[in-house]
C-alpha cells in the first residue's frame, strides 16, 4: 500500500526543510526591505564621506553589542584586540567618545584606550578633561585622575546614589531565588540580567523586579537585550550625553559639526534622536534583524562595525594626506 500523508502524522524531513527554507527566505526578504530604509553604512560609505568632507566629524560609540559581541556573561564581554586597534585608529583622527550603560570604571577597563572620552551609566557619568565647559558645581565635580591630570566628572544623578545602592542590595537579596539572574551595579543605574534565567522563570523575575521598583518611585525601568535597566527618573539619557559632549568639544553652534553614533540597543535610540534633532549626522544601528529604529544607516554586526571604523580612519588619513 502506498504512503498516505495525514495531518496526525509527523512532517517528513523534506517538509521540515522546505518550511525552514521558506521561513528563512521570508526573513531575508523582510531584512532586505528594511535595508532599503536603513542602508548598510559600509555600502553607503563613499556617499556618506562625500558629505563629510570639510566637516568636523565627531564619533560616538556604544559598547555592548557594538564594540563587543553580546555574550552570556556580562563580565566576559571583552573587546577584541582588532576592534581595539580600529577604535584607536578612529580616535587618533576624530574626537571619539564611548557612551555605555556600564559603569564608567567598567567601560574604561574594557576599552583601555587613552584618547577617548568615556560616558558610563547611560551618560549619567561623563569624564572629560577640564576644557571649554562652564563649571557647573551642581552636577560637575573637579578631580585629578590617575595620571595627575585635572578632570571633570559630570554626574546628574549623583543625589540618587544612596538610594541606588539600597535598591541594588534589595534586588540582589530578592532575586537570589532565581537561578541565573544577576544584578549588575553600573553606579548610577542597575541592570538585572535574565539571559541565563530559565525561560519559565523570566516572567516571575520581571514581576519581582517591577514590584520592588514600584516601591522606589524615583526610579524607572527600561528594557535592553535580556536585561531590565533601572535608572533614576531624571531627564537624562544617551542623547543628552551626546549633546553635552558636543558642547564640551565646542561644537554647540557649529555648522561644521557632523556627529556619528553607532549603537545596537534601545537606549541608543535617544542618541539617534539627538542626531536627528541636530539635523545632520550619521546615526547607525547594529542589527542583523529588521527593527524599529531612528537610525538612518545600519551595520549587521560587530565585525561590520570594525570594518566601518577602519574605513573611516583610512578615509580621514587619505584625505589629510591628499590635502598636504
Ligand atoms: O550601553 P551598552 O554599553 O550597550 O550597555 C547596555 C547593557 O550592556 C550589557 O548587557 C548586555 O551585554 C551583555 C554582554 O554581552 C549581555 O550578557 C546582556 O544580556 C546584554 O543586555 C551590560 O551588562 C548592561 O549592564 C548594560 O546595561
Amino acid at each position: 500500500m502506498g504512503h498516505q500523508s495525514s495531518s496526525s502524522e509527523p512532517p517528513s524531513l523534506g517538509n521540515i526543510s522546505k518550511g525552514f527554507d521558506e521561513k528563512r527566505e521570508a526573513v531575508m526578504d523582510s531584512y532586505s526591505a528594511w535595508l532599503t530604509k536603513h542602508p548598510s553604512a559600509l555600502d553607503a560609505f563613499e556617499g556618506m564621506m562625500i558629505l563629510a568632507e570639510g566637516k568636523s566629524l565627531v564619533v560616538f560609540l556604544d559598547y555592548d553589542g557594538t564594540l563587543s559581541p553580546i555574550v552570556n556573561d556580562p563580565d566576559q564581554a571583552f573587546m577584541s584586540e582588532k576592534m581595539r586597534s580600529a577604535v584607536q585608529e578612529v580616535a587618533n583622527v576624530f574626537p571619539t567618545a564611548i557612551v555605555s550603560g556600564r559603569s564608567l570604571d567598567k567601560v574604561k577597563e574594557f576599552v583601555q584606550i587613552q584618547n577617548v572620552t568615556y560616558a558610563g551609566s547611560h551618560g549619567m557619568d561623563i569624564l572629560t578633561p577640564t576644557g571649554s565647559l562652564k563649571y557647573d558645581p551642581k552636577h560637575q565635580n573637579k578631580a585629578v585622575d590617575e595620571e595627575g591630570k585635572d578632570v571633570i566628572y559630570f554626574q546628574p544623578a549623583k543625589d540618587f546614589l544612596p538610594k541606588i545602592q539600597e535598591l541594588s542590595k534589595v534586588l540582589e537579596e530578592k532575586i537570589k531565588t532565581i537561578d541565573g539572574a544577576k544584578v549588575e551595579d553600573n553606579k548610577f543605574c542597575l541592570s538585572v540580567h535574565f539571559r541565563r534565567v530559565n525561560i519559565e522563570e523570566v516572567g516571575i523575575l520581571k514581576e519581582m523586579v517591577e514590584s520592588i521598583v514600584q516601591g522606589y518611585p524615583e526610579f524607572r525601568i527600561t528594557k535592553g537585550k535580556k536585561v531590565m535597566e533601572i535608572r533614576p527618573r531624571i531627564d537624562w539619557d544617551k542623547g543628552r550625553a551626546l549633546q553635552y559632549l558636543i558642547e564640551y568639544l565646542g561644537f554647540n553652534d557649529s555648522d561644521d559639526l557632523l556627529p556619528l553614533y553607532i549603537g545596537d540597543d534601545k537606549t541608543d535610540e535617544d542618541a539617534f534622536q539627538a542626531i536627528k534633532d541636530i539635523g545632520r549626522g550619521y546615526p547607525i544601528i547594529v542589527s542583523s534583524i529588521p527593527k524599529e529604529t531612528k537610525a538612518l544607516y545600519s551595520v549587521n554586526d560587530t565585525d561590520e562595525v570594525m570594518s566601518f571604523l577602519k574605513k573611516l580612519a583610512e578615509w580621514k588619513n587619505s584625505t589629510s594626506n591628499s590635502s598636504n
